[in-house]
């Protein structure tokens, strides 16, 4: 399809030179290797390439929500894709599906959440921050997302309005305080995937996990090692991310049914 005004695009110059950039007439853009007046984008199509103004060539591409972590404004610690991807995968989530999530922050994790559940799904994102909410719905509308997600001003840990959701989501600093919610909302067999950064957070959830009819308990971590790839000098690379956090999951279960 055509690009048009208001389509988001990445500009692919080099490896380096990435940028996440909305169409707008009369706005350009600009970086070392030359300008683009971003008017010109109109009627192109992803995948083809433009000329910079010193002749560089660049690709565009239709931005993932990989792009949006690398390039959208982020005020909050938000989860690394690594962390997200996993996440996903194991709360057996897909198109259609309903799913709930707290803290919203800088909407990281709802933009991938919207992404998954398509067009007739939905995500009811939880903060108790307008700041954030207001930064999540910015970047949610960069990435063209904002029509699948619902936006609530309010603490989860005073319970959870919707009903018989398919998965629960929490990224926030006390998610024990909302599991009995939790349990209650979601329909059977339906997953909790929590986010902790430290191990404290870890037992403390999982305890309070253990109150209530869940199955397939789980805490885990996932170390990603990244190579840099020469000549002789394969090996990893000696700075990178160490540490993120733990991923909890669970499923609900009916006890005696
Ligand atoms: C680390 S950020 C979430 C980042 C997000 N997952 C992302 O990838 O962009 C944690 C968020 O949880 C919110 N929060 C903390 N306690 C909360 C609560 N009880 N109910 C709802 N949101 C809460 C905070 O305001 C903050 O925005």
């Amino acid at each position: 399809m055509p690009l048009k005004e208001g389509d988001s695009v990445v500009i692919w110059v080099d490896p380096k030179r990435v940028f996440l950039v909305k169409i707008e007439k009369g706005k350009k853009f600009g970086s070392d290797k030359g300008t683009l007046d971003l008017s010109t984008l109109i009627g192109k199509e992803y995948g083809s390439t433009v000329s910079l103004s010193t002749g560089v060539q660049a690709y565009l591409l239709r931005p993932t929500p990989l792009d949006a972590y690398n390039g959208l404004r982020r005020p909050s610690q938000v989860l690394y894709p690594k962390d997200i991807s996993y996440m996903i995968y194991v709360s057996g989530i897909k198109e259609g599906d309903t799913v709930v999530e707290a803290g919203t922050g800088s909407g990281f994790l709802t933009i991938s959440l919207a992404y998954t559940v398509g067009g007739k799904g939905r995500v009811i994102t939880y903060d108790i921050r307008e700041d954030m909410q207001e930064t999540a719905r910015r970047n949610l509308s960069f990435m063209g997302l904002l029509d699948r997600v619902t936006f609530k001003l309010k603490d989860i840990r005073q319970g959870i309005d919707e009903r018989d959701v398919d998965a629960v989501f929490l990224d926030m600093p006390d998610p024990w305080n909302t599991i009995q919610y939790v349990h209650d909302i979601l329909k059977p067999s339906g997953s909790v995937v929590i986010f902790v950064p430290t191990v404290n957070q870890i037992e403390k959830t999982v305890l309070k996990i253990s109150e209530f009819d869940f199955v397939d308990v789980h805490a885990e971590e996932l170390i990603v090692r990244e190579y840099q790839v020469k000549e002789n000098a394969t090996r990893p690379k000696n700075i990178g991310v160490v540490h993120t956090g733990f991923i909890i999951r669970a499923r609900k279960s009916i006890k005696g049914s």
